[in-house]
This record gives C-alpha cells, structure tokens and sequence, in this order.
C-alpha cells in the first residue's frame, strides 16, 4: 500500500479570478481577465469572473471547507489589481485587508499558505502601457512582490512567483486564447524573457527581504511523445519539448534559452536579443522549489503547421476529459524523473493536478465523481513512484478545491472536489472530497 512520507504536504489550490469575484468592489482596479471576458466572443460559454465562486466574501466558509478536507496547506493567488489598482503606486488598503483576514483564517486552521504572485490577471493599467512585454510591467511586478513579501513577512509558506509563464507567454500573446488575446509570436518571445527577468527580480526582492518560507515558480510540463519512431516525428516531438518544457526550464536551471530553439525561431524569423550574463544570473538564481503543473502528455508528429511544422495526435485507445485532455497518469512519472536528473531542482510540488468532468447532482443532491477519483488515484500512484526512486518531491496540489472560472471556457468546466451551484452559490461536496479527505489523512493512496 503506497505511503507517502510523513512530512509529505497535501493541498489544493485555486486563483483569485477563478474564483474571487467582486471585480470591482472595496478599490480594487480592473484586469486583462475582466476586460477581456467583458469582451463579446471571449468566453465560450459568455460567463465571467464578475461573481465566479463570490469566494470574496464567502472565504470564512471556504477556510472551513479546507479545514474539513484536512489539508496540510493551501495554494491560492493574490489579485494584483486588488492591491494596486493602478499596478504600482497607490496601495488598496481593503484589498490587503481581505488576504489578511485570509491567511489569518488560515493560519487558525492549521493550514499553511502558499502564494501564487501572478496568475494572469494583470492591472489593466499596465497592459495600457505595453502589459508583459514593456520593461515597466518587469519593473512594477518587483515592487509588487516586494511590497507582499513585507506585508506577509512571516505568514507564507511556499511563494510561487508566477503560475505558468508558457500559458501567460503562448496562449495569451500567440495563440490568443487568453487575456490579452494578442496574436504575435515575437510579443509571446519578448513576454517569456520579461516574465522570467520579473521572476528573478522578485526572487532577489525575496533574499534581500528575508522573508519567511521558500520561494519557486510553476511550470506546466508535458512529456512529448512522437507518433512514430521515423526521424521526422522525433524531430517534431524534440522541437515540442522545447517549446513546451524547455523554453523556460533551461534559462531557470541552465541560464540560457535552449539553442535549438533559438535557431528554429530565427530560421522562422524571430530572432530573440541574447540575453546579457547579468540577465542569465538573475534569471537562473537558485529557487527553493520547482513548482510542477501536470494534466496531459502530448503526442506529435510532422506537420505543415506555420511555426513548428507538427502534427498533434489524441491516442485512440486512451480516455479523454471534459477539456479533451488525454487521461495518461504515467506522464506525471515521466516528467518529475526527467526533471529530476535533467535540471536538480532542490525541491519538488506537484503545484497542480486535476480532472475536469460534466459533474451534476442526482436526484439526492449527491456528485459521484468516481472518475475524479480515479483520475487522482492513478496520478499519486504514479507520482508515489517518482518519490519512491528518489526524487525530490515535497507536496501535491489538487486543483481545484472548487469549481470555478475556467479562462476561456468560462463556467462550464467543472474542475473541483466541491461542486458550485452557480445561481445560489452552494458549496456541494463531492465524492472526491471524501476520498482526498481519506488520503490526506493517512498519507495513503488505496
Ligand atoms: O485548466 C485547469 C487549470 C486552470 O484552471 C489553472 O488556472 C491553470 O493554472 C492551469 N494550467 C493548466 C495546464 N496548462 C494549460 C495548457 C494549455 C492551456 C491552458 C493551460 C491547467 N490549468
């Protein structure tokens, strides 16, 4: 029977636009995510995260929630906007006081914060001013994190820099599927080296602060699987790994982008700036932790696709998700291996893992998400055996406490071991809360 070990942290996690709410209330200032789900054709389901899970203020209810699911800690995400309306400057006195009132429930729970800085919702303000691709935003995120790791000194106990600078640089500046909905691959480029400067300055910030508990960032990684073992589909999967995984794990752990790509992204005709070695050191300061968000493996091959020429194939004999991501829990495996013996990191989270499902309440009320728990099952099974060979791994994260705002799908994506009823607010816990309860308090998956 898998044990894992004693001191190993069980959490769940969750972000402030997902789930918060009160877009506009007690100073706090506008985000990409509320402009951008405030404009018609964004959201594919037309919600938004105006009210989303109105955790804003139903947070006491939400602490005694974690309380009863008998987490070790919490992951949850600071709304920028929140504290500084305008990005930098003036400070809402009511937004600080509301994660204050947070961790200080938490912190009566027995539970230990751990802090996400960013996850994607940015001042507005800023992105009026060029957003993550001006030096300024760079510049402001420092003086923001700074101004938290002051303000909650002692409190945190994990502070994760950025959530996902992949998804921030490619999805919300190339693809578009994200706030600000930009289409550019040079701006994704620019984006991705000013993410990771703004994650070294907000590190430096950290150690200069002496702030308690450790600081990271979290990736989301994908193993890359090639359809075939014919040398063009290798190919495809090794310029896969590198725009997926490697983009940003080489400068965090290496200090440099990886050369493969560079010289792929130049022969397309993007040609990235060097980074100069005083860029290289910020960026690849040593951290406490690597923060690991895992879903899916992808599997690929040659394609006629513009920039990286590849095809994207869903295994037939696999299951899939709501969000149409292939169930392959072995990936979890594959990924804190590779990571382990490639890049060291000194520590481990598994910062986020999860299943979306069409959850609705029977007749009685009750969600039997028996799927969710198998889904989580078979991920600490194989997440047990990366530990089991020795890798550095200290905690896991399922995301999501709650359902919540799912970026662009909106509403509809239910990802969370309580069940919310979005026209009353209900908090309805599923059968996967019960089971993780079990988990979390015997340290064993069964
Ligand atoms: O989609 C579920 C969660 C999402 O709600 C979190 O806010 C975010 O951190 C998150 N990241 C992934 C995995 N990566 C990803 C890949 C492509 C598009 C968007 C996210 C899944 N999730």
């Amino acid at each position: 029977m898998p044990y894992f070990p004693e001191d190993f942290i069980f959490g769940v996690a969750t972000a402030s636009y997902q789930i918060e709410g009160a877009w506009n209330e007690d100073g706090k200032g506008e985000s990409i995510w509320d402009r951008f789900a405030h404009t018609p054709g964004n959201i594919q389901d037309g919600t938004t995260g105006d009210v989303a899970c109105d955790h804003y203020h139903r947070f006491e209810e939400d602490v005694a929630l974690l309380k009863e699911l008998g987490v070790d800690a919490y992951r949850f995400s600071i709304s920028w906007p929140r504290i500084f309306p305008e990005g930098r400057g003036r400070v809402n006195e009511k937004g600080l006081d509301f994660y204050r009132s947070l961790t200080g429930k938490l912190q009566e729970a027995g539970i230990k914060p751990v802090v996400t800085l960013y996850h994607w919702d940015l001042p507005q303000k800023l992105q009026d001013k060029g957003g993550w691709e001006s030096q300024e935003t760079v510049e402001a995120f420092a003086e923001y994190a700074r101004f938290l790791f002051q303000s909650f000194a002692k409190e945190v106990f994990l502070w994760i820099t950025h959530n996902e600078p992949w998804v921030v640089s490619f999805v919300g500046h190339y693809e578009g599927r994200h706030a600000p909905g930009k289409r550019d691959f040079k701006s994704a480029l620019q984006v991705s080296r000013n993410l990771l400067l703004s994650h070294g300055l907000a590190v430096q910030a950290f150690r200069e602060e002496k702030t308690l508990g450790s600081i990271g960032i979290t990736l989301n990684l994908t193993p890359v699987h090639p359809f075939s073992d014919s040398e063009e589909d290798i190919l495809a999967a090794k310029r896969c790994d590198g725009y997926f995984n490697r983009w940003f794990l080489d400068p965090l752990f290496k200090g440099e982008f990886p050369e493969d790509m560079l010289l792929w992204y130049e022969k397309k005709g993007f040609a990235l700036p060097q980074l100069s070695e005083e860029e290289k050191s910020l960026i690849a300061q040593p951290i406490d932790f690597l923060g690991i968000n895992y879903y899916f493996r992808r599997v690929v091959g040659k394609g006629e696709g513009a920039i990286f020429e590849v095809e994207f194939f869903n295994p037939p004999q696999s299951e899939y998700t709501d969000m149409g991501w292939e169930i392959y829990p072995e990936g979890l495996y594959e990924i804190v291996k590779r990571v382990s013996e490639e890049y060291q990191p000194e520590d481990i989270y598994i910062t986020e893992n999860g299943i979306a499902l069409p959850d609705q309440p029977d007749s009685k009320g009750r969600i039997n998400d028996q799927k969710r728990i198998d889904y989580l099952r078979s991920h600490l099974l194989a997440l047990h055996r990366a530990v089991d060979e020795g890798c550095p791994v200290s905690g896991y994260f399922v995301w999501s406490l709650m359902d919540n705002f799912e970026w662009g799908f909106g509403l509809s994506k239910r990802f969370g071991l309580v069940y919310v009823d979005y026209t009353t607010l209900q908090r309805i816990k599923k059968a996967s809360f019960y089971w993780y309860q079990k988990v979390v308090k015997s340290k064993r998956v069964d």
